[in-house]
């Protein structure tokens, strides 16, 4: 654990600047007074890019390495035409910082609302392949704007980049009290890259005899996220499914606004990045609207990939008991939450 953290902070586009701002409250106020922290913000995203036309340059990446952490609030406006800063800076970051372990948990805390009938145990983690699959921008297009358009996006899949993931989540299942992991994919239809997740999972799955597996269609799995989400203890899957099955866990388990994520590079050869599972949220930004509390989850993983369990744990039992009492007190802004957080892990 060290005693100082260098921070690279990039709120980015619409709720993201109100977030990100909530996250900093929180950690300043869970850090012991003897560890340093030290933050320097970047303005990357729409405002960056409509001044610059740049997205995210070789020299952003150079200066970026030199954090230990990064924290993302979201990028994306509906000011720039979708896809140019998401391929443009987020995909080319979490890429080029080899982030392939994508860590997203989901655990419905105590008290918290679900559109589930009554409170099930819900409490899994998905690992997200973070730089294969259909977002590689291995496709292209031809005959572009005719009736005879055609496109294409190409899912990679390479053993190396399958193995290592799915390596990282058996041993996570592994260290968890179930030992249960779940591979989704769709290998009755995408047969190719289906049957190199499947062969992968079943050939690693040897060296984990502790650990129980099965395997469930994509489809299917959003099936029993509704209706028996208390299946799972650790999902892995593909890049795509990841993302769409994060969402939906995340609608089940308290809602968008308290999904925390981990872009995280294992062997730390470059920083690994935390940010909330959502998005800018264009329609509520700037409204004071935004949920923080994914955000500050995120710092909790942050701070725990870093060492600092104890004040992750701290930030964890702020949020489970804020979110506890939420359902008996009037709306909160943005900030007022963060406060409150902040309030809590202090005292
Ligand atoms: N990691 C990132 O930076 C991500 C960026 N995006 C980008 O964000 C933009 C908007 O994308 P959407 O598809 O609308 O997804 P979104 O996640 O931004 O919003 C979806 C819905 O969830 C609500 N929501 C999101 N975060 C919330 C919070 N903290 N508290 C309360 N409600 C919240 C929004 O109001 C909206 O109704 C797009 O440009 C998209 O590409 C989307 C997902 C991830
Ligand atoms: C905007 C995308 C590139 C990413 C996304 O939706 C996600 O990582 O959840
Ligand atoms: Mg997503």
């Amino acid at each position: 654990m060290s005693r100082s953290i260098n921070l690279a902070v990039i709120p980015g586009d619409g709720i993201g600047q109100e977030v990100v701002a909530e996250g900093l409250k929180v950690l300043s106020a869970v850090l012991p007074q003897d560890v340093k922290l030290e933050t320097k913000e970047y303005d990357f995203g729409a405002k960056r890019y409509h001044a610059t036309g740049e997205t995210l340059t070789d020299a952003d990446l150079d200066e970026l390495k030199r954090h230990d952490a990064i924290l993302l609030g979201a990028i994306g406006d509906p000011s720039v035409p979708s896809g140019v800063l998401e391929r443009g800076f987020l995909l080319k970051l979490r890429f080029a910082f080899d982030h392939h372990v994508n860590l997203r948990p989901s655990k419905l805390l105590p008290g918290v609302a679900t559109p589930l009938a009554g409170q099930p145990e819900i409490d899994f983690v998905v690992v997200r392949e973070g730089t294969e699959g259909p977002y590689t921008g291995n496709g292209g297009t031809i005959r572009k704007g005719t009736p005879h358009e055609v496109a294409t996006e190409v899912s990679v899949n390479t053993a190396f980049g399958v193995e290592r993931v799915v390596r990282d989540a058996f041993a996570r299942a592994q260290a968890r009290p179930r030992k249960k992991l779940t591979l989704v994919h769709k290998n009755n239809v995408l047969t190719f890259a289906g049957h190199l997740w499947t062969n992968v999972f079943n050939k690693v799955a040897e060296e984990f005899p502790e650990v129980t597996t099965d395997y469930i269609h994509v489809d299917a799995a959003t099936i029993y996220l509704v209706t028996d989400p208390a299946r799972f203890d650790v999902i892995v899957t593909d890049n795509l499914f990841g993302d769409i099955i994060t969402d939906l866990a995340a609608a089940v388990s308290g809602g968008i606004g308290v999904a925390a994520s981990g872009n995280i590079n294992p062997g730390r050869a470059f920083p690994s990045m935390f940010e909330p599972v959502h998005g800018s949220a264009p329609d509520i930004a700037g409204q004071g609207k935004a949920d923080p509390s994914a955000t500050v989850l995120s710092v909790a993983l942050l701070l725990r990939h870093l060492g600092h369990d104890a004040e992750a744990a701290r930030i964890e039992d702020a949020v489970s008991a804020d979110l506890a009492e939420r359902g008996a007190l009037p709306a909160r802004s943005t900030s007022q939450i963060g406060d409150a957080l902040a309030a809590r892990v202090a005292g």
